[in-house]
């Protein structure tokens, strides 16, 4: 976990129930909280976005929950790169891109709530989604900083770098990690053995470079599933990335399963990438590709 992530203790779950009264409703007397529920797991994730960021959001119970110390992380992993940018260039604002920002639209109120100088352009493409975003970033007064684009399944992934000429500072993402229903069977088996396989990925224009996290929650077939899995995904945004060259200093994303790494590590060789960044849980490396 990141060293600044306020999660990197359990939080202290009796505690926030006592200041949450649905989630204490929820836990009764029970002295653990079973995370296989539902109910429960979306109770926590608003429980801890209202106590320790003051962000009141609603989740669908038709979409992901997003489990939020892993969401910190990855907004954390951002913020560390884009201060070691700005220490050398002085400058202190910051504009993101999130693509597929979800139902919670949990990136860019995390990262906004951390840095009151960034601001997000966000992409959705499912509908559902898109209207519990809009809602959330609303009920944060947050419109004045971020904005939604709705995306189309033929449109580029990177749909705001191609409009307009705005220069953004990063791109970062949590992609459908699955190329077919019998691939999340197959995963979620697999997950059960290794818990700590799943990581998250990084890569930057024009010097590539890259990083990466953890998932826990399950989804809707839209949030789950993209033809190819993640590493298409991913490879997508690489092309789009391509084309727009220098307009983002970051193109980021996670990555669900351990063998994408592979994938989308010869994928940034092909496209001559240097080097690239990986984080983990666990670790942080950054290995030579050439
Ligand atoms: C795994 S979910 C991640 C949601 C959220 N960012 C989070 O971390 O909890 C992937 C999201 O990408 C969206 N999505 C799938 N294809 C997309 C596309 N072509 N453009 C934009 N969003 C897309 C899905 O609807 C879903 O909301």
């Amino acid at each position: 976990m990141h060293p600044r992530n306020i999660y990197l203790n359990p939080p202290d779950f009796p505690k926030l129930a006592g200041s949450y009264p649905a989630l204490k409703l929820l836990l009764q007397n029970s002295s653990y909280v079973d995370f296989h529920n539902e109910d429960v797991q979306r109770c926590v994730t608003t429980a801890l976005l209202d106590r320790d960021f003051n962000l009141k959001i609603k989740l669908s119970n038709k979409r992901l929950c997003p489990p939020v110390p892993n969401r910190l992380n990855y907004v954390l992993w951002i913020q560390d790169i884009v201060r070691a940018c700005q220490a050398v260039t002085g400058e202190g604002d910051a504009t993101g891109i999130d693509i597929g920002t979800g139902a919670s639209a949990i990136y860019p109120l995390l990262a906004c709530r951390l840095e009151p100088r960034w601001k997000f352009v966000v992409t959705e493409l499912d509908d559902l989604s898109e209207e519990y975003a809009r809602g959330n970033v609303k009920s944060n007064n947050l419109n004045d900083r971020i904005q939604i684009l709705k995306a189309s399944q033929t449109g580029p992934l990177l749909l705001p770098l191609f409009e307009g000429t705005q220069i953004f500072d990063f791109t970062m993402c949590n992609p459908p990690f699955y190329s077919s229903a019998e691939d999340v069977a197959q995963s979620s088996e697999a997950k059960e053995f290794a818990p700590n396989s799943v990581k998250t990925f990084f890569w930057v224009s024009p010097q590539l470079s890259s990083l990466f996290v953890r998932q826990v929650c399950t989804g809707a077939a839209i949030e789950m599933i993209t033809e190819g899995g993640e590493s298409a995904f991913v490879r997508r945004m690489m092309e789009d990335s391509i084309k727009v060259g220098t307009r983002c200093k970051w193109y980021t994303s996670m990555l669900g399963k351990l063998s994408s790494v592979a994938e989308v590590v010869e994928e940034l060789r092909a496209n001559s990438a240097r080097d690239a960044k990986f984080y983990s849980q666990k670790f942080s490396l950054t290995c030579p590709l050439d």
